[in-house]
């Protein structure tokens, strides 16, 4: 198979598009920073071969004690303004990193968002991102100056003496060497740290939004195993690092710039041979100091490549995730009947639906109902694209909703289902989400529909309450009304109720079922209900058994005819029953 994945490199330019001058510029002061950052070292040997010289002219060590303070100045200021331009050419990257992220997020199958942890997102979207932000915005100035300084140190220091010159590299190969036993095998152990370290940071995202749990069953950080075995793979992996790497970077660093252990004796040689004058010996002895250091501290940057392809590599999986492929152009629907023509559909390898056929009509209330894990939910978010079917057809209004464009589908399917999220905002505006341009009056009537105006008027801000996020006071059954109020001002042909009413108090769902049989007036329901009792009244009831249709019929055609919808039934019955004695 073709590998279409895009090589680091690549992503990161794609990234930087918007931004190419300012990275380029970044670039350009970068260099010209590293130039200037030569002046002073060749003024400072200036000087000291004048000195040693015996010319003590005050004037011309005063200009080239300027020149070098100039040089110094100079180069300050251009890497400021390269560090400047390239973290926000870093800011920009990320920018454009999170925005491609989020807008994928849109277009991947609903079910891949709904079926992946939260906390894997939120680390990616902020943490992993945000991670790129220092190499990207410090590699550009620091590595441009550590590389070029010591190259055009070099330079000059060939032109004051070649022989020492080349001495004074007499260790580099030594720091190669362990440079090159550094990097053996750091893909992979670094690809582990980073694994680590993102393993961790889902499992805790996740052990703190189920620390409801952890704390009414009492147990402590260590009992919450995957989270502590996280912790500990991160510690193993780092310590494992550290073991295989330190070793040759600790040689490397001690090494490689002791350059003065050869160029010192050598020198000296070449001194007492009068082939070297006292002023040139001491630049040279100066030079080969500041020549190597760099040099390390370029190294550093294996790290930070390592992390950058890594991270890089991450995003990319994510971005190429299959997208829901849709046209975009909206299709003429005729009417809202829905339809499945032998619909199979798997998650993963495991196939939940097997060859399902069934016809929900227009204006009608089709419900579903079988034991737990019978596939009625999966039914439900076929109908409203958050999967594909594997084979077979779904059809809306008698158009493959393959051929319709998502929006269109989500303008023409309202789903309500156990838990619907409340966004950090007022009610009215979460009411709001359902029809952004509803005016305050259909806000209200459609929460009076949904049976929940009432305990919003006894809040002390009324409609302006913030609920939602971890300041909502709401209980599960008043979070569900408001869900079901803005699905009432949604006002779309198709409405699916996935177990909706699950946590409302049978009082109120008397009250919701009034509401939403007036709702449904001229529209296609799906109902998914465990509680039979509330889709007795429905057109038509399918009931499903491992994956597969077992009946079909009113409720009192299949108290009659199907043996499962009836123990479903006297289950239900029996249930209310214990409820009403306990009562
Ligand atoms: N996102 C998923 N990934 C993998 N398997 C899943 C996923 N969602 C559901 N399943 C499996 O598919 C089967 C059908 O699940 P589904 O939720 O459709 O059943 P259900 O009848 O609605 O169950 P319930 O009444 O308990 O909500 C079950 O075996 C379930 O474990």
């Amino acid at each position: 198979m073709k590998n279409t994945q895009k090589n680091t490199l690549d992503r990161l330019i794609e990234f930087a598009h918007p931004c190419k001058a300012l990275l380029a510029s970044s670039v350009v002061f970068a260099v010209l920073g590293a130039g200037f950052g030569i002046v002073p070292y060749i003024a400072v040997s200036r000087i000291i071969i004048q000195i040693c010289a015996g010319d003590y002219n005050l004037k011309s060590i005063s200009f080239m004690a300027f020149i070098a303070l100039s040089g110094y100045l100079l180069q300050l200021w251009l890497s400021t303004v390269s560090t400047i331009r390239s973290h926000r050419a870093a800011f920009t990257i990320l920018k454009n990193i999170r925005r491609a992220l989020t807008k994928k997020l849109s277009k991947v199958p609903m079910g891949f968002v709904l079926d992946t942890p939260s906390g894997k997102f939120k680390t990616m979207i902020v943490d992993t991102v945000e991670k790129l932000e220092l190499p990207l915005a410090h590699m550009i100035p620091e590595l441009t100056a550590n590389i070029m300084i010591p190259v055009l140190t070099l330079i000059y220091f060939i032109f004051l003496d070649w022989r020492l010159a080349l001495i004074s590299l007499a260790t580099f190969p030594i720091g190669m060497l362990c440079y090159m036993g550094m990097m053996k095998d750091y893909e992979n152990r670094y690809a582990r740290v980073l694994a680590a370290a993102k393993a961790m940071d889902a499992a805790t995202v996740e052990y703190i939004g189920g620390i409801e749990v952890v704390k009414a069953f009492n147990q402590s950080s260590a009992s919450y195993r995957k989270y502590a075995e996280t912790v500990k793979e991160n510690e193993n992996s780092k310590a494992e690092w550290l073991k295989k790497t330190n070793p040759y970077y600790s040689a490397g660093i001690a090494v490689a710039p002791s350059s003065l252990i050869c160029v010192l004796p050598a020198g000296s040689l070449f001194y007492i041979n009068r082939s070297i004058d006292a002023g040139s010996f001491i630049s040279c002895i100066i030079l080969s100091l500041g020549l190597i250091t760099p040099l390390i501290q370029a190294l550093r940057y294996t790290d930070s490549f390592a992390m950058v392809d890594a991270t890089v590599k991450e995003i990319g999986n994510l971005l190429d995730t299959q997208e829901l492929k849709r046209p975009v152009q909206p299709v003429k629907l005729e009417g809202e009947k829905i339809e499945f023509s032998n619909v199979c559909f798997s998650y993963k390898d495991m196939e939940v639906l097997h060859n399902i056929s069934f016809i929900a009509d227009t204006n009608e209330m089709t419900a579903f109902v079988g034991p737990s894990g019978s596939g009625k939910s999966t039914v439900a978010r076929l109908i409203a694209s958050f999967w594909e079917a594997g084979s077979g057809v779904v059809s809306i209004g008698g158009i493959d909703v393959k051929n319709i464009p998502l929006s269109q589908i989500m303008e023409h399917v309202a789903y309500v289902s156990q838990d619907n999220y409340l966004f950090n905002l007022s009610i009215r505006e979460n009411i709001r989400l359902g029809k952004p341009d509803a005016a305050d009056e259909e806000i209200r009537d459609a929460a009076k529909k949904a049976a929940c105006h009432d305990f919003i008027t006894l809040l002390p801000d009324g409609y302006d309450t913030i609920v939602g996020g971890s300041t909502s006071n709401l209980s599960g059954g008043e979070k569900q009304r408001i869900a079901i109020a803005r699905a009432i001002l949604k006002n779309s042909p198709v409405v699916i109720l996935d177990e909706a009413t699950a946590f409302t108090d049978p009082e109120n769902e008397v009250v919701i079922q009034r509401s939403i049989s007036k709702l449904v007036e001229g529209k296609t329901l799906i109902v998914i209900a465990h509680r039979l009792s509330t889709i007795t009244a429905a057109d038509k009831i399918i009931v499903m058994n491992k994956g597969s249709i077992e009946a079909e019929g009113t409720h009192t055609e299949l108290l009659g005819s199907c043996l499962l919808y009836r123990e479903l039934w006297n289950a239900h019955i029996s249930a209310l029953d214990t409820k009403e004695v306990s009562a």
